[in-house]
């Protein structure tokens, strides 16, 4: 029954772009050694390369700002022609490869347009049948779960050897997205420049903490291949309400391109929580904060999406506790000074497709790269539960913020009798639009442990009772701090509501250092 429910909250998870049905919606600088995991579906490669390729990502803040109201498409720098099997230093581990890669066939047109992508990734685009022969013969493939675009299948290795390694690195998960070379209408698709966008960003969030780990980006083109397809299948028998998508052997042209993203486990997404205890509703809102503040200090990131399909959570070790452990309640003389990271869970924000930050190599500068979010532009819908109801309000808050700068920025230029240059308004960096994500997470927290505030685990002593009651009133008080301003009166930013909370002793000092040792992890 319990999974009855959690099937009919999914479908809410989701972006109503799609036929009415749907609704829209790491760790501190990769150090050489946490580099050094990053591998890809068929092995090979060089862990230098894999460094040096890393570094040209990161971001130099120190240049003017270049907003570009036109994803940069046409701007990524083409690499020098190398072989693609040996210098893919993101995607390539240390084993070797155990496949030829087939290349698919694209007419010119197709391949000049894709080339901006493939010089992002370091491939060629490789046929999909082949693609999911090579990958069929090493992993067994289950679909996890769907969004708005995408399929996302976790690969476990046949080899019980691999399987030890990948599960001790976190998994491996790839998210499946069809795109166009060309704009369409049709919202079951996505464009070439919102994937190639969305592969900027977690190319950029990657070795920062709290972010899908990105283990490779591939490119391919053709019919779905069986292995993916027969995980598909099994998931619209398993999951008939919540699996949408259509089935792309009858709607996928024989030459449809993807976009194939190797990510580790995040874990279970926020909204499969059920009734999460005052330490996990605690660690997954502080948690994410912090993520969101680390994010906009380094890259000025907004998520602009952060429902909760795309806050992720895990025990913080392998095989770990997912929740505070029993004796700790049991045996609590008094409040601990660190409440943060009780739980026992990390957290993962996942999604990034309509998100904003600051990317680019040194040829680049500072690029931005934002999604227009047209579809939030004059949508009106409401959502059926509660949830949706949030949710679809926060895109909206996020919408009218941008507006209201937008046009003061407008009267200022024309205060100063400057000329105002036109750009997109989301182009802008807003970091309040991630408090206001954040209000819709820690009013979603709230709302599922309704009837249960105060409640508090089985077996607590008196100082854990209070401890977990301290926890719950936090969240409400940080809710109404949130949700009860006017946007101008909410913190500016998420790392500015981390200051408040401090201020407010919702967090302590100790709680910080909690976090911060998680970052140099
Ligand atoms: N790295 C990951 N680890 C575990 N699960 C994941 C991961 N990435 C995605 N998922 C699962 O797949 C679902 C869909 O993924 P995602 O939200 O990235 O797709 P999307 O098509 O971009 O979605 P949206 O409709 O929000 O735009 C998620 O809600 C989550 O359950």
């Amino acid at each position: 029954m319990a999974d009855l429910d959690a099937l009919g909250e999914l479908k809410n998870q989701q972006r109503p772009t799609r036929r009415f049905e749907k609704t829209y919606g790491k760790k501190k600088p990769a150090m050489a050694q946490s580099r050094a995991m990053h591998f890809d579906l068929f092995g090979g490669g060089d862990e230098n390369k894999i460094v040096d390729e890393m570094e040209k990502l990161t971001i130099k803040n120190d240049r003017k700002e270049r907003v570009e109201s036109v994803p940069p498409v046409q701007e990524c720098p083409v690499p020098a022609k190398v072989h693609p099997t040996e210098h893919n230093p993101r995607l390539r581990g240390r084993r070797k490869a155990t496949t030829s890669k087939r290349m698919a066939t694209l007419t010119q047109d197709k391949m000049q347009a894709l080339k901006p992508l493939l010089s992002l990734v370091n491939q060629e685009v490789q046929d999909f049948q082949e693609f999911g022969r090579s990958m069929g013969k090493k992993y067994i493939c289950t679909k996890l779960g769907e969004g708005a675009f995408a399929d996302v299948f976790k690969l476990k290795p046949k080899d019980i050897d691999e399987a030890m390694q990948v599960y001790e690195r976190g998994g491996l998960v790839i998210k499946v997205i069809p795109f166009t070379v060309d704009k369409i209408d049709d919202d079951d698709i996505g464009d070439l420049e919102s994937v190639t966008r969305e592969v900027r960003i977690l190319q950029t969030l990657d070795p920062l903490h709290g972010f899908a780990r990105c283990r490779g980006v591939h490119v391919v083109s053709g019919k779905y291949p069986d292995v993916l397809l027969d995980a598909f299948q099994m998931f619209k028998t398993t999951h008939p309400l919540t699996a949408i998508n259509p089935d792309p052997t009858k709607t996928a042209p024989a030459d449809q391109l993807y976009v194939i993203i190797e990510m580790d486990d995040a874990g279970t997404p926020v909204w499969k929580i059920g009734r999460p205890s005052a330490f996990q509703a605690f660690d997954i809102f502080w948690k994410t904060a912090m993520v969101l503040a680390n994010a906009e200090e380094k890259v000025e990131f907004e998520h602009r999406d952060l429902h909760n399909g795309n806050v992720c959570y895990k025990p913080l070790k392998r095989n770990g506790p997912g929740d505070v452990i029993q004796a700790v309640v049991e045996d609590m003389l008094e409040e601990p000074e660190v409440t943060l990271g009780l739980s026992n869970l990390q957290v993962t924000v996942i999604d990034y497709t309509l998100a904003r930050a600051k990317v680019g190599n040194d040829s680049e500068g500072d690029l931005v790269v934002f999604d227009p979010i047209q579809y939030w532009e004059e949508n009106d819908a409401e959502g059926e539960s509660e949830s949706d109801k949030k949710q679809y309000d926060t895109y909206r808050k996020v919408r009218d913020w941008a507006r209201g700068e937008e046009a003061k920025a407008k009267a200022a230029a024309e205060l100063d009798g400057a000329e105002y240059e036109e750009r997109d308004k989301y182009s802008r960096f807003l970091p309040k639009s991630n408090v206001m994500w954040l209000g819709y997470l820690v009013a979603d927290l709230l709302m599922k442990s309704a009837g249960g505030r105060g409640a508090s685990l089985p077996g607590s002593s008196r100082a854990a009772k209070r401890l977990q009651l301290y926890m719950w009133r936090t969240l409400e008080e940080v809710d109404v701090y949130v949700n009860g301003s006017s946007p101008t009166l909410m913190p500016e930013s998420a790392g500015d509501l981390l200051a408040t909370a401090m201020e407010m002793k919702w967090l302590t000092l100790a709680d910080m250092a909690v976090f911060r040792e998680e970052l140099e992890e």
